[in-house]
């Protein structure tokens, strides 16, 4: 066991080319405004554009579409499993930035310090969530060749181009309470991913609403967090980026209502379906007497 720890802990944290990594822009992949604005738009034409052509276009059937989202799913499946890994580790084991004590060091996953050097792990780890979200974009693209257009909604579309945004200003602003976003929704999009992947291989889950739950989750945890971050940042020592949290806010309380809608679009009916059916079930019931029906 301490061996797959450490195995785990030099691959993912000490590794020289993550443990040296610095977030320069300008230099750095995609670290610049100009690369995320060109990025996001270029999404949100090309969605629509598409969506638009595809209409009139057959859609590729589920013999080639399958395999494609099946491999696609199980890559962000690894590679969520793999970040969620690395900030976990990063935060248990960077001396640089996390201290030793657990409660300190649980406040670090929330609150960096006004000083902060955007270098190491926890920011390498930043770099390759971010670059993952566009990887993201696939899911749309596979959405519109398979022309499911009922599931191209305005909370995926929202999700997966506001999300790129978000990403770049963690970065850029060094913001405080991105090791707990990113630890949080990677260890979700393992969930997810491997609900999607399982899908696509003609499994499908029956804890479809557990994926939707965690997701809630998430959105709750990080409002709670958040109060412990503005607690800290204005009675204790400060916090980095603490103002470009305002934008995490009001990003994670617009999926929080769209996760709410979904949930009562997606999951409730079947309750009040249910309890149709139970209402039916008593009245047949007092119809026939004591005798059984199923
Ligand atoms: C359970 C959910 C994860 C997904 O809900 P859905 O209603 O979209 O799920 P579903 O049951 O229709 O999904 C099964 C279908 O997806 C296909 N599928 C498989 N892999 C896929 C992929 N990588 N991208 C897109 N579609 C994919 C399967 O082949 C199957 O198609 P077929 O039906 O043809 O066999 C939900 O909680 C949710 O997030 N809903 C919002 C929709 C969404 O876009 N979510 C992701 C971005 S938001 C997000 O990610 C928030 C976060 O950060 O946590």
């Amino acid at each position: 066991m301490a061996s797959v720890y450490s195995t785990l802990t030099y691959w993912l944290v000490n590794h020289p080319n993550i443990a040296n990594f610095t977030w320069t822009e300008g230099e750095t992949l995609g670290s610049t405004v100009f690369f995320v604005s060109v990025v996001v738009t270029a999404y949100l034409s090309a969605t629509f554009l598409l969506r638009y052509v595809m209409v009139s276009l057959p859609s590729l059937g589920p013999r080639i579409l399958k395999p494609i989202t099946a491999v696609h799913s199980l890559i962000l499946f690894l590679l969520s499993l793999t970040m969620a890994v690395g900030c976990t580790l990063s935060l248990a084991s960077s001396p640089d930035i996390v201290p030793s004590h657990p409660t300190a060091r649980f406040f670090r996953s929330i609150c960096l310090p006004l000083d902060v050097k955007p270098s190491g792990s926890l920011f390498f780890w930043a770099q390759v969530f971010y670059l993952s979200k566009i990887l993201e974009f696939g899911d749309t693209l596979l959405i519109i060749l398979g022309k499911s257009f009922q599931r191209l909604s305005f909370l995926h579309v929202y999700h997966h181009a506001v999300v790129v945004i978000m990403c770049f200003i963690w970065l850029r602003t060094r913001q405080s309470m991105f090791p707990f976003g990113l630890w949080a929704n990677s260890t979700v999009h393992v969930i997810m991913y491997g609900y999607y992947f399982l899908c696509a291989i003609g499994w499908r889950p029956k804890w479809k609403r557990l994926v939707t739950d965690c997701q809630v989750l998430q959105f709750l945890l990080a409002f709670g967090f958040a109060s412990l971050m503005f607690q800290e940042h204005v009675f204790g020592s400060g916090c980095s980026g603490f103002w470009a949290c305002g934008f995490n806010g009001a990003f994670n309380a617009s999926l929080l209502a769209l996760f709410f809608n979904f949930r009562s679009k997606n999951y409730a009916k079947k309750t009040r379906l249910d309890t149709w059916a139970e209402m039916i079930k008593d009245v047949g019931k007092k119809a026939i007497g004591s005798k059984k029906i199923d």
